[in-house]
């Protein structure tokens, strides 16, 4: 470490040099592990994630410095972007032993994870394609609850100790920071003190709306499975929902649709029978940014991305986009699968490309997002848009007769609910049960029976066999063997509606919210993109407040857009709704 005779602005202008090629360095071995996972590129990674943190180190160091000199007058700005650079998290540990074993702690839960595969005689599936497809398309009561459980036991119950030891070896790196724990440390993404208590609000404002949803999908379902494996506590059993953590039932769309003889928007079959492929979807997404006025994908995208599943090696399939630092080398890597899911998947993770691409103008410590949530909005807010009947039928998509016909939009609506409503408790509860248990407040030995406390309480879904204490179902998830925070997923799903809102005014929109179609419109472009730009260099209020004139996450764009459903489904459901705190001792077999 150089002593600090540099000036702030000297060390900032070395760090913008220094810091990008040691990002790039370490996002290539990354990459190289999560498209090979090979015990040799584990130990690539975990060097390159050691030298990494060294580094950080150092100007962490430095940063601390001038931030703690009072005789040094900052400016604003310099104070800003020293304090980012102060911010290391977990690579603050300097014993090096404990560096060692939490990175090895965290590559090892990745590989188990992403290796993790069921077999029912000597038929095997991984998560990718097969169990996510199973999930999509089968209704034998009997075969999803043996892959329900296949799963889990393969995954959350291989990483159930090193998930503790994670915890512990996490908390004491941050604590070197000064932070009491590993959650208090994620929510200083979002830098508000209000900021767990703002969410709480946001939950409780949608839980009527969430409690009407899964009481007619809860009706629907019985008919089509038998009320004999609905438990009498009203929860609806997780296996039967279309996803393997039941948390978003789009894929049951087709069983609970509103009004059977007209459109659906699940578009997979429409694809299928007109030759999509992976790349041509990668294609249609680009083209939707493109008449935004946002940048085509680089050559490099096209050349270096993995957009299939390798079929002669193991990956990382969980889709995720790549900003490697380095010239315009951005990356998406995705097992994708030609339906309508993957489809708008495609469009989550290029609008994750689309956000690296219009702050790269910015110093190295502003490239990011305003606060999490906003990476995680960009995409879903474009297919919020390209998901409309119009929007459907410009792709030739959809070839409903009259899109606006009433049934035809509850419909509409109904399916978007089956995406977005339904998920909203389940991106909720998942970091209530990670800040409990950095917190301290639940133990290793309650960690199942605190997660499906949230997922009974809150969700209303209930285990479709009996749960014990070996079993770690918080861990059969992507983003907790992953050490990725998920409340930034819940504030994505209120806030996307905001931003889907105000690009829409900007285009002038007059129809119904859910209708609006901002396809090929600059204006609306731009006002999203001018946000995009600011990347992380302006506290997160500030950009919300210029794309929509608030400086509050609010949950009044997303009431007004399934406004027209929940009359729907207040008169369908009448008294009919809602389940008890606790799932029931013995869940019903199938
Ligand atoms: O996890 C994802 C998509 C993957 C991702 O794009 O959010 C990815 C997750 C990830 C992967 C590896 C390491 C860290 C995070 N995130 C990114 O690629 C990413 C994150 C921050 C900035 C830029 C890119 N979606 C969530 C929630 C979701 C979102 C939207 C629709 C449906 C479901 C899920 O599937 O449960
Ligand atoms: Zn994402």
């Amino acid at each position: 470490c150089d002593s600090a005779q540099e000036t702030p602005a000297e060390f900032l202008a070395r760090f913008q040099r220094e810091a990008r090629p040691m990002h790039n360095k370490v996002a290539e071995a990354n990459w190289a592990l999560q498209t090979n996972i090979t015990v040799e590129n584990e130990e690539v990674f975990v060097k390159a994630r050691l030298e990494y943190a060294k580094f950080s180190q150092m100007q962490e160091r430095q940063a601390l410095l001038y931030l703690q000199n009072t005789t040094i007058n900052l400016t604003p700005d310099e104070r800003r972007q020293l304090t980012k650079i102060a911010d290391i998290g977990t690579s603050a540990q300097t014993d090096v032993v404990k560096l060692e074993r939490f990175a090895k702690i965290k590559t090892n839960m990745d590989s188990i994870y992403s290796k993790a595969e069921v077999c029912v005689e000597e038929n095997c599936l991984q998560l990718e394609p097969g169990l996510t497809e199973l999930f999509r398309t089968s209704r034998d009561c009997e075969r999803l609850s043996t892959a329900w459980q296949g799963w889990r036991d393969q995954s959350g119950r291989k990483i159930k100790d090193l998930y503790a030891e994670y915890v512990q070896l996490g908390n004491e790196a941050i604590q070197i920071l000064g932070y009491k724990d590993m959650g208090e440390y994620w929510k200083s993404a979002y830098d508000t003190p209000t900021f767990e208590k703002d969410v709480a609000k946001l939950f409780e404002q949608i839980l009527p709306l969430y409690k009407q949803l899964h009481a007619y999908v809860r009706r629907r379902l019985k008919a089509v499975y038998g009320a004999h494996i609905f438990p009498s506590s009203g929860h609806i059993p997780a296996h039967i929902l279309g996803n393997m953590w039941s948390q978003s039932w789009n894929n049951v769309g087709n069983l609970i649709k509103p009004f059977k003889s007209k459109q659906s928007v699940d578009v997979t079959d429409e694809m299928k029978a007109q030759g999509y492929t992976p790349k041509s979807m990668f294609e249609t997404a680009e083209a939707f940014f493109y008449s935004l006025g946002f940048a085509n994908m680089t050559k490099t995208f096209w050349k270096k991305s993995m957009l299939e599943k390798p079929t002669d090696r193991n990956v990382v399939c969980h889709a995720s986009a790549w900003d490697m630092e380095k010239e315009d080398d951005f990356r998406i890597k995705m097992c994708t699968r030609v339906n309508h899911e993957d489809l708008m998947t495609v469009h989550h993770e290029m609008g994750h490309v689309q956000y690296y691409m219009e702050y790269k103008d910015q110093p190295t410590v502003y490239q990011g997002g305003a606060n999490p949530g906003f990476h995680e909005a960009v995409g879903d807010t474009i297919a919020l848009s390209v998901q409309t009947p119009e929007h459907l039928k410009t792709l030739d998509l959809m070839h409903a007769e009259n899109i606006y016909d009433e049934e035809t939009d509850i419909n509409y609506l109904m399916q978007m609910a089956l995406d977005k409503l339904a998920f909203l408790p389940f991106g909720y509860l998942i970091d209530q049960w990670r800040w409990s248990v950095f917190r301290g407040t639940t133990k290793p030995e309650s960690y199942n029976e605190a997660w499906w406390d949230l997922r009974c309480r809150l969700q209303g879904i209930s285990p479709p066999v009996k749960r014990g204490p070996e079993d770690f179902d918080p861990g059969a998830k992507f983003h907790v063997p992953g050490d990725t925070p998920y409340i930034r997923y819940f504030v994505s799903f209120v806030i996307q509606f905001q931003f889907y809102k105000a690009a829409c005014d900007a285009a002038g929109n007059t129809r119904p919210l859910h209708h609006c179609d901002f396809y090929n419109n600059p204006t609306a472009g731009h006002k999203l993109r001018s946000m995009l730009q600011l990347g992380s260099s302006k506290p997160w209020p500030d950009a919300l407040e210029q794309i929509t004139g608030q400086r509050q996450m609010d949950a009044q764009p997303l009431m007004e857009y399934f406004q027209p459903l929940l009359q729907f489904l207040e008169k369908e459901n009448g008294n009919d709704y809602g389940w008890t705190e606790n799932c029931p001792e013995n869940p019903p077999p199938c």
